[in-house]
């Protein structure tokens, strides 16, 4: 048994990837952001305020004849962007690219922040990290995937984001036709609930790797590529414009600059991201200043492979064997 959703970018600037999730019966289609950074799943509903449910699609579980209310059951969560959401838990039929979980937990906000409510693209998030990072209480609740996991052909599930094009989350099932290289493997950390791992080292222009190690998260659901500041300097001093724009809240160069490649060693591979990927977006319509896909993780305390690194490979997030694969596009 296998499953394979399309995903595609939000916006311009590859903000987030919206797949198409179906909840209930009859089925209930909302748009989710995936997100590997983290666990819940967590919707716009019929309990959202008006107010902040405006424009965005909802999920009614009165109107599903598989929806279940999980008594006694709450949850809450905070990005480290500062956005967050809550409330309370259903369980109902999940389906996502034709693979169908009949018990899932969903869970129903009563509260989300501004960042959200803005955001109407989105309907919510589904958590693809692990059940560990779940935030439910009293009794933690897993991800649809750990829920589909021993019904899948294989354990795993992949990541092909594109730029500013449609691409795909398999889930049971590896197409390596969607890679040009081999895909190298190595182990994966899911402790915090996060997919991380270690990169043996980068380099930037095409040059060879050196042996600085990286440890860091995959995480479909940040936007950027955010390392230590040495690894950020040494990228930018290649970069005759750009500068810390304080109000930008990051590096930014002149559009038209000719930006190197970044390179990272992975699993006895490399994956080199094209620089045309770190050259995000204008910092304003028609603005001749772009903001950088890689920035500084100092603040954070924590890499992050966002999609500016994702989008550059076929990623295997391999539950069964606790590891990750990378494979240069
Ligand atoms: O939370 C996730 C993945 N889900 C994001 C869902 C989401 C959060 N706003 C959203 C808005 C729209 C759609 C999805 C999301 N990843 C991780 S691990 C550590 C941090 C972190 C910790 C401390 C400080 C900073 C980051 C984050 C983080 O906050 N990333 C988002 C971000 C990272 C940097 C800048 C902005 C946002």
């Amino acid at each position: 048994q296998t499953g394979s959703a399309n995903t595609n970018p939000s916006d311009s600037a590859d903000d987030e990837y919206i797949t198409n999730v179906s909840i209930g019966t009859p089925a209930q289609v909302l748009p989710l952001d995936f997100d590997t950074g983290s666990s819940d799943l967590w919707v716009f509903s019929s309990e959202t305020p008006k107010s902040s449910a405006s424009g965005h699609v909802t999920y009614s579980p009165s109107k599903s004849s598989t929806a279940k209310k999980l008594s006694g059951a709450s949850w809450s969560i905070t990005y480290g962007d500062h956005s967050s959401s809550s409330g309370d838990v259903y369980t109902d039929k999940v389906t996502v690219g034709g693979f169908s979980v009949s018990s899932q937990a969903v869970e129903s906000a009563t509260k989300v922040s501004t960042q959200f409510v803005q955001d109407t693209v989105i309907s919510g998030l589904l958590g693809l990290g692990f059940d560990v990072g779940n935030t439910v209480k009293p009794r933690a609740q897993k991800t649809w995937f750990s829920n589909a996991a021993n019904s899948l052909a294989q354990p795993l599930f992949t990541a092909d984001l594109k730029h500013q094009q449609t691409g795909s989350y398999n889930f049971g099932f590896i197409d390596t036709t969607l890679a040009k290289g081999p895909i190298g493997y190595t182990p994966a950390d899911g402790s915090e609930g996060y997919w991380g791992f270690t990169a043996t080292g980068y380099s930037v222009g095409g040059a060879k790797l050196n042996r600085n190690s990286i440890t860091g998260i995959a995480d479909t659901g940040t936007t950027l590529l955010l390392l230590d500041d040495d690894v950020v300097n040494a990228y930018y001093n290649n970069v005759e414009s750009a500068q810390y724009d304080d109000s930008q809240q990051g590096v930014v160069f002149d559009c038209s600059e000719d930006l190197p490649s970044f390179s990272f060693g992975v699993g006895g591979t490399t994956i080199t991201i094209p620089g045309s990927l770190i050259n995000l977006t204008p910092v304003s319509d028609g603005s001749s200043t772009c903001f950088g896909g890689l920035q500084s993780s100092a603040d954070i305390g924590i890499n992050i492979f966002g999609d500016v690194a994702l989008k550059a490979a076929l990623v295997v997030f391999d539950l069964g064997n606790e590891r990750l694969g990378w494979a240069q596009k």
